[in-house]
């Protein structure tokens, strides 16, 4: 049976961060955003949230880029093609090049209304398995050490199961070894946003001594090929972010040795059905997988808490608790870390219900799209 989209509903809406956040390529203290609805005939309503920034920092795509993809060319799919589920979706995009964030929002709420509609949890809709999972955070770059270490020890007072830390030149070996001498035992790595190139080489060498769990896109956001080069030469794993836009990517990253973790975000690769079939092969020849995040409001949240509870997501995302980055969520209930833990929700789709009070406080404008 299809699945018959009524009418679809994009709401713009700019969040203040609570505190401002910093990686090597800049700040944001702001999250522009849309919020996806899809409506079918019986009035079940799906959610997603696009991901992209203000700014092409990360990747080339920008919150002004999504709404045209979406305007101009993924609806005017949706009208003509029939989608039966949401992996549809994704194939159906496919005839227009990237632009992952633009498809994935749309098809992050066909997947939500999917769940819905067959009276499932998303996360049992994609094949997850557990009831809770394991979650990590990511902290940015701090004015001083003395205010990082302080952060640290906020994040490991909460539980959290892996601390993240944005490095760039200039800010990183002095500042791990500072980090390790008050904090030798915790499970730590380093997220580098492409600060680095080959040339760095014996550079980044000397992370090998700080037991990191993994070092994340050490090198440029376009490249596959100098990673193995990398990789070779490092003791600590590499893990790929930006370098991954596809399976083909995956594939391609696992053949040369680029990496031997791969941080997944539906966002970036163009939806969850995508996502899954990364997965799905990273499963099966051993690559580890977690789930990165995009500072994302409580629904991204919830689409990225039903991901990780696929098996083969061994290690803590990037998911932290709604109030990581928010004064108040747009979801109820709010997503809550207890001890570095979330519980995946058993109830119909995405589990959280969008609470439109707060919401609305948040949207600068609507555009309703009847199909
Ligand atoms: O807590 C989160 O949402 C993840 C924060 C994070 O690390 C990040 C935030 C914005 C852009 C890129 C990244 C990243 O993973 O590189
Ligand atoms: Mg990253």
């Amino acid at each position: 049976m299809g699945i018959p989209i009524k009418q679809i509903n994009i709401r713009k809406l700019n969040m203040r961060l609570k505190h401002p956040f910093t990686t090597s390529f800049g700040t944001v203290d702001h999250k522009e955003l849309f919020v996806i609805e899809v409506t079918d005939d019986e009035g079940n309503r799906g959610f997603c949230e696009s991901v992209a920034f203000s700014v092409p920092w990360y990747t080339e795509e920008t919150v002004n880029t999504v709404f045209h993809i979406i305007e101009e060319f993924l609806i005017p799919i949706l009208r003509k093609k029939e989608i039966t589920h949401p992996d549809d979706v994704s194939q159906a995009f496919k005839v227009f090049k990237r632009n992952h964030m633009a498809k994935a929002a749309i098809e992050g709420a066909v997947w939500d209304l999917y769940a819905k509609r067959e009276r499932i949890s998303l996360a049992r809709a994609l094949g997850g398995e557990r009831k809770q999972i394991d979650v990590g955070i990511s902290i940015g770059i701090q004015p001083t050490i003395k205010e990082l270490l302080k952060v640290i020890e906020g994040a490991v007072q909460e539980g959290y199961k892996r601390i993240k830390l944005k490095i760039k030149p200039g800010q990183d070996i002095e500042l791990l070894r500072e980090v390790r001498r008050h904090f030798p035992d915790i499970p730590l790595m380093a997220d580098a946003n492409s600060a680095y190139s080959l040339e760095d080489i014996e550079h980044l060498k000397k992370l090998d001594e700080f037991n990191l769990m993994m070092i994340e896109q050490p090198l440029a956001d376009d490249d596959i090929l100098q990673h193995a080069e990398l990789q070779s030469v490092l003791k600590t794993s590499i893990c790929l972010d930006e370098s991954i836009h596809s399976l083909e990517d995956v594939k391609m990253a696992y053949k040369l040795g680029s990496c031997k973790i791969i941080n997944i975000k539906p966002g970036r690769v163009g939806g969850l059905s995508e996502a899954k079939r990364i997965h799905d092969f990273c499963q099966k020849h051993n690559l580890e997988v977690w789930c990165g995040g995009m500072l994302e409001t409580g629904i991204g949240r919830a689409q990225n808490i039903a991901l990780a509870s696929l098996p083969q997501f061994t290690i803590p995302g990037d998911i932290s608790s709604s109030s990581r980055y928010w004064e108040k969520d747009i979801i109820s209930p709010e997503v809550v870390a207890k001890n570095g833990i979330i519980d995946v929700p058993e109830k119909p789709g995405i589990g959280y219900e969008v609470d439109f009070e707060k919401l609305n406080q948040f949207v600068k404008w609507e555009r309703v799209f009847k199909l």
